[in-house]
C-alpha cells in the first residue's frame, strides 16, 4: 500500500540493501500492532532513563521552552477546546509527523547511510523540528525508539501508535492536573531543580502544535467574572492589558508539602498579588533592599497592573488582621496545599474585597471556611474592642495626584493636553514646571498608549525639579552620573532640544539596560550611556573636558519616597537606620566632590528624594569650602517655590526641599551650584 504521494519518495537503487521494503511505509501488514504495543511500553522507560542520564551531565539545568509549556498555556477546564486539542496532538500531529519524519526522512536518508544512522539523524531532525533546546535529548531518544520500531515493524502505524499514545497520555495527564486545581504556567516556570520541571522534561509533547499553543498564548487571557462595579473595573484592566514581547509570568515559589504542588489563586489579579506578596514579605523578613511593590504589579510582565496593585497594596493593609484571622481560624493547619500569600489575598478578597467564586480549589476551600473565617474576624474585633475593621487598619496617606511629565522630544505640551483632556476629562498643567501635567489620582496611565510609547513619562513633580534646575542650554553637554533608570536623564535630553549631549553613567547592570531601553524609548539620540563606576572616571581629563553641566542624583535612602514603599505599611515606624544613612551621606559628599573635578563645568545639580538633611544640606555645607574656592556659588532656583532647604542651615534658603505629605508629591531635596562670572563679577 502507498502512502500519500510525495511522502512515499521513490528510493533510489542504493548500496544498502535493507531498505527496500521502506518504499511502502504499511509494506508488512502483520505484527505492526506487537511492535507498536511494545514501543508504548518502552517509551516511557526508554524516555525516563535517558532523562535521567543526561540529567547526571547537568542537561535539566538546560533553560528554555519546553514542548509541554506551550500546551499548558491553552489547557483549560473547557472538555471541548481538550477534545479538539487531543485531536490534534494525539491523532493529527502523530500521522503527519511520523509520515515525514520517519515514512519520508528515515527512508530517504537510508539511501545514504546505513539504517541505524538513518535512525538517529531522522530522530535528531525529529528533535530539532520541536525547537525546544530543553526537551532536545528527550525528543531525539524518543524518535531513536520510534525509528527502531518502524524499522522492525516496517509498518508506520507501529509508530504512529506509540507517537498518538504518548501525546494523549501526556495531554490527559496534564488535563487531570488542571481538574485538580494545578496551574500549569506556574508548574512549568517554576524554574530549574524542581521535580515538577523534570516531569516537564520527561514528558514532553511531540507536537507542532507547541508553537500554534506559543502563539495563542500571547493573547491576553480573560479574567474571571466579578459582580461588583470595581470588578468591572478589573476587567477592562485584564482586557487593556496586552503582554509585551513574550509574557514573562512571575515566579511563584512551589513549595509543595509532601510532593503535592501548591494551589494557586485562580484569578490572573489574585495570583499575581499572591505572588508580589511573598516577595515581598520575604524581602522584607531578611531584610532585602531593592524589592519595589510598583515593579512587583506595575511592571510590564503583569497584568492587570491596577488591579494587581490595588489588592497588593490593600492586602498589604489588612495583612495584621488577616493574619489574625488565619491564626485564629486555622484554614491553613486543615490544608498544606494552601500558601501563605494565597491564602491572604483570598481571605481579603472574601472578607474586605470583591467576594471570591468557587473557579478552582483555592477558591473552593477559603469559601469553605468563610463561616469560621468570619468569626475569627468577629473575634478580633472583640479582642480589640473595635467597632469596624477600619479602627484596627494603619493610618494611610491620602492618595496623591498624578503627575506626568510630557516628553517633548516626542509631542508637543498642547498636544499631550488635549489627548490627556479627551483621555480623562480634568487635568492641569503644573504651576512650577514647564513640562509636567497634575492629573486625578484615580487616572490610570500605566497602560496608557502614549506612556508605552514615551511621549508621556510617569515622573513625580519632584523629580522633575533638578532637569529645569539645571537648564542646559541646547548644545551643552550635560554629565549625568548617577543616570539610571534614565528618568532625569530623558528629562535632561528633552530640555536640550536633542541637541548636544547627555552622558549617562551607572554602575548598576540591570538599572543601566533600564537606562538605554527608557532613551531608546524617548527618542533621545542625543544621550550616550557608560556603564562604569562615576567615582572612577577620569573627569579631570581631556575625555570630559566639553562637559558643561552636571546633574548629580546618587543612591540615597529614599525616605523622601517612603509612602510609596511597602515597609511602611508592614511595620509603620520611623525607625533610621543611622548607619547606612552615614554611609550613603560620606558616598555622595564623595560624588560630590568628584565632579567638580570636571574643568568646564559651569552648573552642577545634586538632588536627593531624602527627607534626611544628613544626604541634603549636610553634603552642600560639607562640600561648599571646595566648590567657593572653584570658584561656585550655589544659586537659589525655583524662588517662588516656598519649601526650601531646613533652616538650621546658613544656606539653607539657596536650596529647595519637597515634603512629602505637605507638596503632595516625593520628599526631595535639590541644590544648585553655577559658576561665579568672576570677569563680569557676577556672583
Ligand atoms: C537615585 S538613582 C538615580 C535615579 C535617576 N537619576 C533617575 O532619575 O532615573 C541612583 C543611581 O545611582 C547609581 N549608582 C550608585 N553608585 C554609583 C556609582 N558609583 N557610579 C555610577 N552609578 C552609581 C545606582 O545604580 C542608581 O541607579
Amino acid at each position: 500500500m502507498h502512502f500519500v504521494t510525495g511522502y512515499n519518495c521513490p528510493i533510489a537503487p542504493s548500496s544498502h540493501t535493507s531498505f527496500a521494503g521502506y518504499r511502502e511505509p504499511f509494506a508488512k501488514p502483520r505484527g505492526w500492532l506487537a511492535w507498536g504495543l511494545l514501543g508504548v511500553l518502552l517509551s516511557p522507560l526508554v524516555v525516563g532513563a535517558a532523562a535521567f542520564a543526561f540529567s547526571l551531565f547537568g542537561f535539566d539545568e538546560v533553560n528554555g521552552k519546553g514542548t509541554v509549556d506551550g500546551v499548558a498555556q491553552i489547557l483549560s477546564l473547557d472538555f471541548p477546546s481538550f477534545a479538539s486539542l487531543f485531536g490534534v496532538t494525539a491523532v493529527l500531529a502523530p500521522i503527519l509527523e511520523e509520515t515525514v519524519f520517519r515514512g519520508f526522512l528515515l527512508t530517504s536518508l537510508t539511501k545514504f547511510m546505513p539504517t541505524w544512522a538513518a535512525v538517529i539523524a531522522s530522530s535528531v531532525a525529529f528533535g530539532l523540528a520541536h525547537l525546544s533546546t530543553r526537551d532536545l535529548p528527550q525528543l531525539v531518544v524518543l524518535g531513536t525508539l520510534l525509528g527502531f520500531i518502524y524499522v522492525r515493524s516496517r509498518n508506520l502505524l507501529s509508530p504512529m501508535l506509540i507517537h498518538g499514545v504518548w501525546n494523549g497520555t501526556v495531554l490527559t495527564i496534564l488535563f487531570l492536573l488542571v481538574q485538580s486545581g494545578v496551574d500549569l504556567k506556574e508548574l512549568f516556570s517554576a524554574g530549574c531543580g524542581t521535580s515538577t520541571r523534570s516531569a516537564a522534561d520527561l514528558f514532553p509533547v511531540v507536537t507542532p502544535t507547541d508553537r500554534l499553543c506559543n502563539m495563542r498564548s500571547r493573547r491576553p487571557k480573560p479574567i474571571s467574572d466579578r459582580q461588583s462595579g470595581q470588578a468591572k473595573r478589573r476587567r477592562s484592566d485584564d482586557a487593556e492589558a496586552r503582554p509585551t514581547k513574550r509574557q514573562k509570568k512571575p515566579r511563584p515559589a512551589l513549595r509543595g508539602v509532601k510532593g503535592k504542588p501548591l494551589w494557586a489563586c485562580s484569578s490572573v489579579v489574585d495570583r499575581q498579588a499572591a505572588f508580589a506578596l511573598e516577595k515581598i514579605l520575604e524581602a522584607h523578613r531578611t531584610k532585602r533592599r531593592g524589592v519595589s511593590l510598583k515593579s512587583l504589579t506595575l511592571g510590564s510582565n503583569i497584568e492587570a497592573k491596577k488591579a494587581t496593585f490595588a489588592v497588593t497594596t490593600e492586602s498589604i493593609k489588612y495583612l495584621q488582621i488577616i493574619d489574625a484571622i488565619l491564626d485564629r481560624s486555622q484554614i491553613l493547619k486543615e490544608c498544606s496545599q494552601l500558601a501563605r500569600p494565597s491564602a491572604v489575598i483570598l481571605v481579603y478578597e472574601l472578607l474586605f474585597g470583591e467576594g471570591v467564586r468557587a473557579q478552582g480549589p483555592a477558591e473552593r476551600h477559603v469559601l469553605s471556611c468563610k463561616d469560621s473565617l468570619e468569626a475569627a474576624l468577629s473575634k478580633e474585633l472583640e479582642a480589640h474592642g473595635a467597632e469596624d475593621v477600619s479602627e484596627l487598619l494603619p493610618a494611610t496617606e491620602e492618595s496623591r495626584p498624578r503627575s506626568v511629565r510630557v516628553n517633548t522630544i516626542k509631542v508637543t505640551k498642547e498636544a499631550a493636553i488635549s489627548r490627556l483632556q479627551a483621555d480623562f476629562g480634568s487635568l492641569e498643567p503644573d504651576g512650577l514646571l514647564d513640562d509636567v501635567l497634575i492629573l486625578p489620582s484615580s487616572c490610570a496611565l500605566h497602560d496608557h498608549p502614549w506612556v508605552k510609547n514615551g511621549s508621556l513619562i510617569l515622573q513625580s513633580k519632584a523629580s522633575c525639579m533638578p532637569a529645569q534646575a539645571l537648564s542646559p542650554e541646547p548644545g551643552w553637554t550635560v554629565l549625568d552620573c548617577c543616570a539610571a533608570p534614565g528618568n532625569k536623564t530623558t528629562h535632561l535630553a528633552a530640555r536640550l532640544g536633542n541637541i548636544g549631549k547627555v552622558i549617562a553613567v551607572d554602575r548598576d547592570p540591570v538599572r543601566f539596560k533600564r537606562l538605554k531601553d527608557n532613551a531608546k524609548l524617548a527618542g533621545a539620540t542625543c544621550i550616550q550611556c557608560i556603564q562604569d563606576d562615576f567615582l572612577k572616571l577620569p573627569l579631570d581629563t581631556a575625555q570630559f573636558s566639553s562637559v558643561d553641566a552636571v546633574l548629580l542624583d546618587p543612591s540615597c535612602s529614599g525616605s523622601g519616597t517612603a509612602h510609596n514603599q511597602v515597609d511602611r505599611l508592614l511595620s509603620p515606624t520611623d525607625e533610621v537606620d543611622c548607619g547606612r544613612l552615614e554611609s550613603l551621606a560620606a558616598f555622595q559628599e564623595k560624588a560630590l566632590r568628584h565632579a567638580f573635578k570636571l574643568p568646564k563645568l559651569k552648573r552642577l545639580v545634586y538632588s536627593t528624594c531624602s527627607s534626611h538633611s544628613i544626604e541634603g544640606e549636610e553634603v552642600i555645607e560639607k562640600v561648599m569650602p571646595l566648590a567657593n574656592q572653584l570658584g561656585f556659588h550655589l544659586e537659589g532656583p525655583f524662588p517662588s517655590w516656598h519649601r526650601r532647604g531646613h533652616k538650621q542651615f546658613p544656606d539653607g534658603k539657596l536650596m529647595v526641599r519637597a515634603d512629602a505629605k505637605l507638596d503632595r508629591t516625593d520628599g526631595f531635596f535639590l541644590a544648585l551650584f553655577s559658576k561665579t562670572d568672576l570677569e563680569n563679577g557676577i556672583g
